[in-house]
């Protein structure tokens, strides 16, 4: 028995409306009582008023009759007085509904939003940021991917269940006058809802299943709507593309959907026939037993109305097909968090051994004291057709810096995003100081390892933050700030800022400013500079001179070696005058390390380094090979 009641309980439990609900329950338990009165408000006021109305009908032959004064009038007065309070209070639920729509909203994309972070920032790698399922649940926690707000599902729950429960009063108020005319429109107006509900469910699970397409359409809408994308779209004339491409996909999206929606809608049709029918019989019946004086005006007028209130009961409106839309960021949001934040959970788990080997026990202080060795380490991206890294091998020396060179597409970035663990290795291992990588901490590590990435972040803050990313507070160490700004070529860029150290670099907060692409860079290589004086070890700079200027790419060559001094470093570059003051230079070709040596040793063996270095140094020479 207990287990027969227990299985409803559950399935109620798991429904996605519950689920929201009590997610609301969770951001204010306050916030949660205050929808639950306004949906007992919805529920009563409309009927409540129309009662009172109907009675007064009823009410009004006996006061005419007897006058204003008499005890009839009186009756009808009260009953007059009670509609209007009714219908006041009734005015209010509008505007009532705005107010607590808009805390709720405000309430809820907050605790969206914070759900969201911690699940995308809980594993230690980058791979789900490219899994393309994952990215659709983020679109659609957003509320991008359906384009509409999961946020306000608590209150269009709200608003749902209250026109329900009206529609089901008004039915008890009918079976009052015939047991079964209530219980007609009531099986009647649920007989059409199912359909309706299956339709608007139809048309919202297709809609969620081609996410792809719609989010090539959103991304496309994006393009030619946000500044930075837009400037590129003007330049190159890409708005009519754009309007096109957008187009085809929103159409190809969505074409299964309406084909769909077609037939079912006319099984609805069918259905409403029948609900037709039962709704002329009850109001058939309504009128014959008025005609033959077996129910007063009174009961005539109340039943008359709650005839078309039990309406709500059935009808299945725009906003029923909305809210199946926000529901879906229900399961999507469970989804990111149960496969993601365990993952934090694992990586945190430094003295939980059944976290596994790739969560990492082993605490990475001060390491690589020896070396990091890459031995036969083959990877390949997630849906790749070939492994960028078949079989390589690569030994980078503990203190000594490291040149990587290859042409584009050699793996260059791949190779130091497995050294970070941003990934993992399909094959093979990676070790420091003879410990697979995989078994050190892997927060821990990654906080060893600084790096310049070619697209580093320009992050909207101060131009300290921006170095420091000391965002938690806490002291920052203002002398290797400075030293860290100077290493980096930025001490006169800071000293022309605004507010100097505190200027906030973005544009689009009050008193910010913008820097070029050369000023980021040196912001972004004073960030990965203060990493290695807070401790730091690794440091990868791949691309770090890119966008400077001849004077500071000169003047970054000139520090290279005080920059490197001391940490296990690598360098990726195409400018070889950078690479060359690296301590050894590795060459990447088709999956393996094809050269490995200083210079002087990689000129001397007259291959693939040799010609590129005589090629590029031929440019700048006009034409002079030179060594
Ligand atoms: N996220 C990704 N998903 C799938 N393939 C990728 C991804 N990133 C890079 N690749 C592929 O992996 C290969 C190596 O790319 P990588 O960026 O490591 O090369 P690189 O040597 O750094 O090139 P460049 O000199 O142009 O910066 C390329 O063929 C690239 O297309």
């Amino acid at each position: 028995m207990l287990s027969r009641l227990s299985h409803p309980v559950a399935t109620l439990k798991s429904s996605r409306r519950v689920r929201a609900l009590r997610l609301l329950a969770s951001v204010s338990p306050a916030l949660a009582w205050t929808v639950g009165a306004f949906v007992v408000a919805e529920a009563v006021l409309p009927n409540l008023t129309l009662i009172a109305m109907g009675r007064a009908t009823g009410r009004i032959p006996a006061a005419a009759r007897d006058g204003l004064s008499s005890g009839a009038g009186h009756s009808l007065l009260v009953a007059l007085a009670v509609a209007g309070v009714c219908y006041g209070f009734s005015l209010l639920r509008g505007p009532a509904e705005d107010a607590l729509s808009s805390v709720v909203r405000a309430r809820m994309v907050v605790t969206l939003q914070r759900r969201l972070v911690t699940a995308v920032s809980a594993p230690a790698g980058i791979a789900h940021l490219e899994d393309s399922e994952t990215l659709d649940r983020l679109a659609n926690v957003q509320g991008q991917l359906m384009n509409a707000a999961p946020a306000d599902a608590p209150m269009t729950i709200a608003s749902q269940l209250g026109g329900w429960l009206s529609g089901t009063m008004a039915c008890v108020v009918l079976s009052t006058f015939r047991w079964w005319l209530g219980l007609a429109m009531f099986a009647a107006w649920i007989a059409v809802r199912r359909p309706l509900g299956q339709l608007v469910r139809t048309r919202v699970s297709s809609f969620r299943a081609a996410g792809e397409p719609l989010r090539r359409a959103w991304y496309l809408f994006a393009l030619a709507t946000r500044p930075n994308a837009a400037k590129e779209a003007r330049v190159f004339g890409l708005g009519a593309w754009l309007a096109a491409e957008h187009r085809t996909h929103y159409v190809s999206g969505l074409t299964p959907t309406w084909h769909e929606m077609r037939r079912q809608g006319r099984r609805v049709a069918t259905v409403a026939v029948g609900v037709f029918a039962v709704f002329a019989l009850s109001a058939g019946t309504l009128g014959w037993t008025a005609y033959h004086h077996e129910i007063g005006l009174g009961t005539l007028a109340v039943m008359l109305t709650m005839l078309p209130s039990s309406m709500t009961v059935g009808t299945v409106s725009m906003t029923d097909f909305q809210l199946e839309m926000m529901l879906t960021a229900v399961p999507d949001l469970d989804a990111l968090t149960d496969s993601l934040v365990p993952m934090a959970d694992a990586v945190d788990a430094v003295d939980d051994t059944s976290a596994g080997t790739s969560a990492g026990t082993v605490d990475p202080a001060g390491m690589p004291r020896r070396d990091v060795v890459f031995e036969n380490v083959a990877f390949r991206y997630p849906g790749g057709e070939s492994d960028v890294f078949s079989d390589l091998n690569l030994t980078l020396r503990a203190g000594e810096s490291t040149a990587l060179v290859g042409v584009n597409g050699a793996g260059k970035t791949t190779l130091v995003t497995l050294l970070a663990r941003l990934r993992d290795p399909s094959r093979g291992r990676i070790l420091v100081d003879g410990l697979p990588l995989n078994d050190l901490h892997v927060r821990d590590w990654q906080k060893q390892v600084a790096v310049v990435y070619q697209d580093y972040t320009r992050y909207p803050l101060t131009a300290e933050e921006n170095v420091t990313l000391n965002l938690l507070g806490g002291p920052v160490d203002d002398a290797a700030l400075r030293q860290a700004a100077e290493r980096a070529g930025a001490t006169d860029l800071i000293d022309n800022l605004p507010n100097g150290w505190r200027t906030i670099l973005s544009p689009q907060y009050e008193g910010g400013t913008d820097l070029s692409g050369g000023q980021w860079q040196r912001i972004a290589l004073a960030r990965a500079l203060y990493a290695i004086s807070r401790g730091a070890t690794v440091l990868i700079l791949d691309e770090p001179t890119a966008q400077l200027d001849v004077r500071a790419e000169a003047a970054f060559y000139d520090r290279f070696l005080e920059i490197t001094q001391g940490v296990t470093s690598i360098v990726i570059s195409h400018r070889f005058s950078t690479v060359r003051r690296a301590n050894r230079i590795a060459v990447l070709d088709a999956g393996h390390i094809t050269e490995l040596g200083s210079h002087t040793e990689l000129l001397a063996q007259a291959g693939t380094y040799a010609n590129l270095f005589t090629t590029q140094a031929a440019a700048f020479t006009g034409g002079r090979k030179r060594a």
